[in-house]
């Protein structure tokens, strides 16, 4: 290969992404690019991916569109690459995030001119500049008559840092201001470095799992080439493959020759599984390694379990079959076989964190149509018995008794809380009530600060991320890693209704709230539970002291009482609605247990608000 030639072209390489708050415009202005530069047109791209989507759908995975090639003839009379890069809906998963931005060379950061910069764009641009991207600000939405483009300059200034004295104003409803953004894209975003004659080196930023084709790694190539039939080697877990095709996205797959340093694309080898493959990880050349993977890599395991359980019993092997594609496409799901006296067989799954939860959980009921019960979720538990035997507890059902128990050791992680000064009080404050202890703050410039602290797992998977939202008025990103375990003074509470244990109720729960959160247990499980027609006591136990009691009194309540008969569809409509609602309840004994009652653990609500978060 012409060495010249290739170096002449990674000029002409832009790699980006587009870094904005919900409904500022981020999906139009992405559009308006892709028409501009005439690689497809938009009509075109929606039909194709669509297509894609309804193939995917029938083998009941979902396509991600996460780096598209894009060529631009600009001013200078030259034909320019973009590689833009997709980065993840969900805010939490910043590991991801950050993958795909270390992607990149450079950001749009769209602002809308009548709204301003609002908290999403900020952990996000921190991010960006984290990564040390270019950001070229741009403000959008300039056309609607409550536009303000000069006072969210100002407020780019001040709250983000970056000159936004040349932002670029456009309308991507009207069309103004994109060509100047594209002619910006070439002008300010570097084109990538990095030797092209040197050994392959290049990110994993993405994984997916294609039936046809096994696992499709989106990489960026920061050093070197790969070609089709080098054998690569995945620098972490040394797994060693051969490539079958090189290409890029466009937006469907295009086969190259080859992908060089400063290239986005796609590389497939024959993976059977994402495992293999994580993000983050380095690709290199088996017979010809780089001698040093990329910064920044971390393996992806759980940090929260619980348990999943079909609501109607016979579903159980659909389930098993349903986890297993999921895992195919997620590196980070766990599950093992495991039953409950309440809940009969179903499985242990291992999740990153509850938004991981969420994810799977509605793929399992949207995808696979299966209605699930969910025990609250738990971490894992280091136990030392009196025995000196050393065991692992992931379910709090499992916990020996504590005559039995020497001590339970917890994990605790390494928080990162990232926000804007004005806010580093209400978030030290949070921290030390959920047992935090202090590490470090710094000032990573003249207005955002990074609070370090340590604190148990526990209380993060909980409702921390919530509380810290509602602190600091969502200006906050967390980002956290399991350092070590330590002792902790935890005990295991039990949940009796009517009398009877329910073993999948079980949590586990340190000393010093465990009255507090026994009270607000049986509170909440008051309310979420039925009535039936008999009484139900709720007593919360540690061992055999109940530490709160409240009863759910006798009465079936009849949903239609109030309607005098009269209008039948509407009558119906009810019946149907409490039948549906029925449909995740799960007979206890002579109690009907609903899903709500095993997440009453965790603060009410949550499920509705994380899946809220997930646009955009
Ligand atoms: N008036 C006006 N409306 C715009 C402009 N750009 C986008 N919009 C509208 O703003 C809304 C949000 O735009 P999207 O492009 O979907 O925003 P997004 O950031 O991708 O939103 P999410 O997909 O929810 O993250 C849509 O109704 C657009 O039609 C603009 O320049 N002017």
């Amino acid at each position: 290969m012409d060495l010249d030639k290739l170096r002449e072209r990674q000029t002409r390489i832009r790699n980006f992404s587009i870094v904005a708050h919900i409904d500022h415009g981020k999906s139009t202005i992405a559009d308006r690019i892709l028409e501009k530069t005439k690689t497809i047109s938009k009509r075109e791209m929606k039909a194709q991916v669509l297509d894609d989507m309804d193939l995917e759908r029938e083998r009941g995975i979902t396509i991600k569109l996460n780096a598209v090639e894009l060529e631009y003839e600009a001013k200078d009379g030259k034909t320019y690459i973009f590689h833009l890069i997709d980065t993840p809906g969900h805010v939490d998963f910043s590991y991801e995030v950050s993958r795909s931005l270390a992607a990149c060379e450079g950001a749009l950061l769209i602002v809308d001119a009548a709204q301003g910069v609002e908290a999403q764009t900020l952990a996000n641009t921190y991010l960006a500049i984290d990564n040390d991207l270019e950001i070229v600000p741009v403000i959008n939405k300039i056309d609607l008559p409550s536009a303000e483009p000069e006072k969210v300059k100002e407020e780019i200034e001040e709250m983000i840092g970056i000159d936004a004295d040349d932002a670029v104003l456009t309308s991507a409803k009207t069309g103004i201001g994109i060509d100047e953004l594209i002619e910006r894209i070439v002008s300010d975003v570097p084109a990538p470095e990095g030797d092209i004659d040197k050994p392959l080196k290049a990110l994993i930023f993405d994984s997916v799992y294609d039936s046809y084709r096994g696992v499709v790694l989106n990489v960026r190539v920061f050093e070197g080439i790969v070609k089709p039939g080098d054998r690569i080697e995945i620098m972490n877990n040394n797994k060693k493959f051969e490539v079958t095709e090189v290409g890029v996205m466009s937006p469907k797959a295009v086969p190259r020759d080859y992908l060089m340093a400063g290239d986005v694309g796609y590389i497939t080898a024959s993976i059977k599984s994402v495992k293999d493959t994580q993000v983050g990880d380095t690709v290199t050349l088996a017979d010809n390694p780089t001698d040093e993977a990329l910064a920044g890599y971390r393996h992806s395991q759980p940090m929260v379990y619980a348990g999943m359980y079909p609501v109607d019993n016979g579903k159980y092997e659909d389930l098993r079959e349903a986890l297993e594609k999921l895992q195919l496409n997620d590196a980070a799901l766990e599950f093992e076989p495991e039953s409950s006296q309440a809940l009969g067989f179903g499985f242990r799954c291992g999740f990153l964190g509850l938004l991981h939860m969420d994810v799977i959980q509605e793929r399992l009921e949207r995808e696979f149509d299966l209605d699930l019960i969910i025990t609250s979720p738990s971490v894992d538990y280091h136990v030392t018995t009196t025995a000196d035997e050393e065991i692992i507890v992931d379910n709090p059902a499992e916990l020996p008794d504590t005559s039995e128990v020497k001590e339970i050791r917890e994990p605790y992680v390494r928080a990162e809380i990232m926000v804007p000064e004005d806010y580093v009080g209400p978030v030290m404050e949070l921290c030390q009530r959920k047992r935090g202890d202090f590490v470090t703050m710094d000032y990573l410039d003249k207005y955002r600060v990074n609070v370090i602290y340590k604190l148990p797992l526990l209380e993060i998977i909980f409702d921390f991320f919530d509380d810290l939202k509602s602190n600091t008025k969502g200006y906050a990103s967390l980002d956290y890693q399991v350092e070590d375990y330590e002792a902790s003074d935890l005990v295991k509470m039990d949940i009796l209704l009517n009398g009877e244990p329910v073993d999948a109720l079980s949590f586990i729960v340190h000393r010093d709230f465990a009255y507090q959160r026994g009270r607000d247990i049986v509170s909440r499980l008051k309310e979420v539970i039925p009535r039936q027609m008999f009484e139900i006591p709720i007593q919360a136990a540690i061992g055999n002291k109940i530490v709160a009691r409240a009863t759910v009194k006798a009465y079936r309540k009849d949903v239609t009482a109030k309607l005098y008969g009269g209008d039948r569809t509407r009558r119906d409509k009810l019946l149907n609605k409490q039948k549906a609602g029925k449909k995740r309840m799960k007979e206890v004994g002579k109690v009907s247990i609903p899903q709500e009652a095993f997440m009453s653990v965790l603060n009410l609500n949550r499920g509705k608000e994380t899946n809220d978060q997930s646009k955009g």
